[in-house]
């Protein structure tokens, strides 16, 4: 499977395309502007979340509600497009239209944590806009509308559901060892952090607005579960087929993602081995773990387990009270440039990484099982499990 996104954060839309899926996977543009949706949610977003919308175009691919075997591609169009045209324009555009144009003045106060200097340095740009207008987390709109496909066709194939929710917001930190089922999204879409504690979820509410009167921002993690795997997804032979190393590489290519975990993954650092693994039973459903400290993989292999990897966000980089920069048109001493930022966007970070996580989990399916149609891999998929030596 490969799969590619375009687009600019204030563009005409985002556009991505998915290709080495089978056929019959059933997916309709309202299901992709769902979970489009979803991405939307979180409390602490900033006010762009409220007056911009998603507009969904299935453009490739898909014929009466069911994938066709070829590329899948999917446009997702920004209503707020009309305001930035000429700011955005990719046909050269009279300078004279664009004077006094508040969008279009130069941004060379670069954010601290942001992308703009390093963008700037590199791609040998005056000012930041070139830069941050595909940094921007909003081509992780893109992400999710392929996130959809793959996760029905994970469904429709496996029976697998992959769920997401925060752990710790700004601080704050759920109790361990609640492990969300799928049947939990609608609550967890309820809640305005994501959260399945009540106690935290307040806690993170009342954090986000403090924050805000602080005129701060908040990072935190969160964590996707993914129930109804099979084993033997991933490969322990070499690096770059270990199901670990390619989750990881996922959800580290989210904005603004500072640290993966597998599992318990870093607190397993601390504990003794005899705590540490989960140990191996013989139980009526057959063999099985008797705990899940390992996050589902062992040896980059799926053990069959329900699947746990956790992402660390860091603060968003537009603080509002702005922190120290140089003023590169100067060379002077100034204050990073901010309009507006999200508080906090851990929530839909959570919605970002369900969808990479289920991308990496497609392609993996897909390598282990092969497929021209979903029935087709359904049936490799089981002729697997009934041949299993072990279970
Ligand atoms: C869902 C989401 C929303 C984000 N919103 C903002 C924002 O409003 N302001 C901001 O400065 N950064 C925001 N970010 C983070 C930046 O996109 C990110 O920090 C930037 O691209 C630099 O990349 P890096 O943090 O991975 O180094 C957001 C990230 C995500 C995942
Ligand atoms: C637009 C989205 O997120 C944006 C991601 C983002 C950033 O710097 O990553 C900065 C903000 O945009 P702006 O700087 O224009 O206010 C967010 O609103 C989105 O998620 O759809």
């Amino acid at each position: 499977m490969r799969w590619l996104t375009a687009g600019e954060s204030h563009g005409p839309s985002l556009v991505a395309i998915l290709e080495g899926l089978p056929a019959h996977v059933e997916v309709t543009s309202t299901e992709i502007q769902e979970s489009l949706a979803r991405r939307r949610l979180g409390y602490g977003r900033g006010a762009r979340m409220k007056f911009e919308q998603d507009e969904v175009t299935l453009v490739g691919g898909v014929r009466h509600g069911l994938t066709q075997g070829g590329p899948v591609a999917i446009e997702v169009g920004n209503t707020e497009w009309p305001k930035w045209q000429k700011v955005m324009s990719a046909d050269p555009v009279d300078p004279a239209e664009l004077e006094g144009s508040a969008r279009n003045a130069p941004l060379t106060r670069p954010r601290p944590g942001h992308a703009d200097l390093a963008g700037m340095q590199k791609y040998d740009f005056e000012e930041a806009r070139p830069v941050l207008e595909r940094a921007s987390a909003r081509e992780t709109a893109a992400r999710v509308a392929l996130g959809r496909v793959a996760t029905n066709f994970l469904s429709q194939a496996l029976g697998a559901g992959v769920v997401s929710h925060v752990i710790e917001l700004g601080g704050v930190r759920a109790p361990e060892g609640l492990w969300p089922e799928v049947g939990d999204v609608e609550r967890l879409d309820a809640d305005p952090v994501r959260c399945l504690d009540p106690d935290a979820s307040k806690a993170m509410v009342e954090r986000i607005d403090q924050a805000h009167d602080d005129g701060d921002t908040l990072g935190g993690v969160v964590e996707v579960v993914v129930h109804g795997l099979p084993p033997g997804l991933g490969s322990h032979v070499h690096w770059d087929r270990r199901l670990d190393s390619r989750l990881a590489g996922a959800l580290m290519g989210i904005q603004a993602i500072k640290g993966v975990e597998v599992g318990d993954g870093f607190a397993l650092a601390a504990t003794p081995g005899s705590l540490a693994h989960d140990e191996i039973v013989p139980t009526e459903d057959g063999i099985r773990r008797v705990s899940g400290r390992s996050g589902g993989t062992e040896g980059g292999m799926t053990t069959g387990e329900v699947l746990r990897v956790r992402a660390a966000m860091k603060p968003i980089a537009t603080v509002p009270r702005a922190l120290r920069t140089v003023d590169v048109a100067t060379g002077e001493e100034a204050a990073a440039h901010h309009q507006r930022s999200d508080v906090c966007a851990v929530p839909a970070a959570g919605i970002v990484a369900e969808a990479m996580v289920a991308l990496v989990l497609a392609d993996a399916v897909l390598e282990k099982f092969g497929g021209d149609s979903v029935a087709e891999t359904r049936r490799n998929a089981q002729g697997y499990l009934d041949a299993l030596r072990y279970r």
